[in-house]
């Protein structure tokens, strides 16, 4: 089967300029066919500020009310997918970004709101990623840029988390290519010891319980982790979670980052 790269990248190094361009300069330097997954929930939160449009989180997930919805809108879908985009095309690659709304990529269904209302945020599963398309798409040679918006199909845009996103894009394309999932953030790897920055190479369910229990993962890192083991026991060949520099090292060293096993 051929190989497809799968790539999330966190919300600090899409925050940073400088990072952002670091990040993207080791992207374009990986062969083959490619999808880009991004969120960018600081900036969504700075810019919903301004605009007096307060965050409202839960469990690390954005409340997503219509104002809300109109922020991570712009932020996303606008300043950061095109931002990403254009400096791809300054770096001489191809590349398309569209939300899950386009050519109907991604529907998803609003979350039931019990026992928590988060208004415009959307679920998804497999079957909600339209894989005939993305095909279509990564048979044109350009490589595919997902911000963290899909849509109900009845209208509404619906705010879904970018890890989720990754995950789920990489299980669905798993019937048909070998999917390497990555993502990148700014530590190098899940960490055994936060402080000490100490990595751990592999990590697998059992171990990664015995680190929820002791809180040795906290925050974001709880989801990400749900969804690195999700796309791996669904037919995600590869899942790696490491430091946004030096994309390659990760993806072909296994000294570097942590791989999910
Ligand atoms: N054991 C751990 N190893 C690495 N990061 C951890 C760990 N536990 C919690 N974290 C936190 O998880 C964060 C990553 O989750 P999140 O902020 O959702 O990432 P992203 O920006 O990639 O979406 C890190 O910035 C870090 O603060
Ligand atoms: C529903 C929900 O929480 N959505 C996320 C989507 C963005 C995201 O995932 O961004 P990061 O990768 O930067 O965390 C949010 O709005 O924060």
């Amino acid at each position: 089967m051929e190989k497809l790269h799968v790539v999330k990248i966190g919300g600090k190094v899409v925050d940073n300029e400088g990072s952002l361009e670091s990040f993207l300069k080791s992207f374009v330097k990986v062969k083959g066919k490619k999808v880009l997954i991004h969120g960018g929930g600081k900036i969504a939160t700075q810019v919903g500020l301004k605009l007096g449009v307060p965050p409202r989180m839960e469990k690390g997930r954005r409340i997503t009310d219509r104002d809300t919805l109109e922020v991570v809108t712009m932020v996303y879908g606008g300043l950061v997918n095109r931002r990403i985009v254009a400096m791809l095309q300054g770096m001489g690659e191809s590349a398309i970004g569209l939300t899950g709304a386009d050519a109907n990529l991604i529907q998803a269904k609003m979350r039931p709101k019990h026992p928590v209302d988060f208004g415009y945020v959307g679920d998804i599963e497999k079957e909600s990623i339209n894989v005939d398309m993305v095909q279509k798409i990564l048979d044109l040679d350009l490589t595919l840029v997902l911000p963290a918006l899909t849509h109900d199909g009845m209208g509404n845009l619906l705010n879904t988390n970018a890890d989720t996103i990754a995950a789920t894009f990489a299980i669905a394309m798993a019937e048909h290519f070998d999917v390497s999932l990555n993502f990148c953030f700014e530590e190098n790897g899940v960490l055994s010891d936060y402080y000490k920055k100490t990595v751990v190479s592999k990590l697998d369910r059992p171990l990664y319980e015995q680190y929820e229990k002791d809180g040795v993962v906290f925050t974001g890192m709880l989801p990400k982790l749900q969804n690195a083991f999700n796309a791996k026991e669904s037919g995600v060949k590869e899942v790696k979670i490491g430091h946004f520099q030096n994309l390659e090292d990760l993806m072909n060293d296994n000294q570097q980052g942590t791989t999910i096993i």
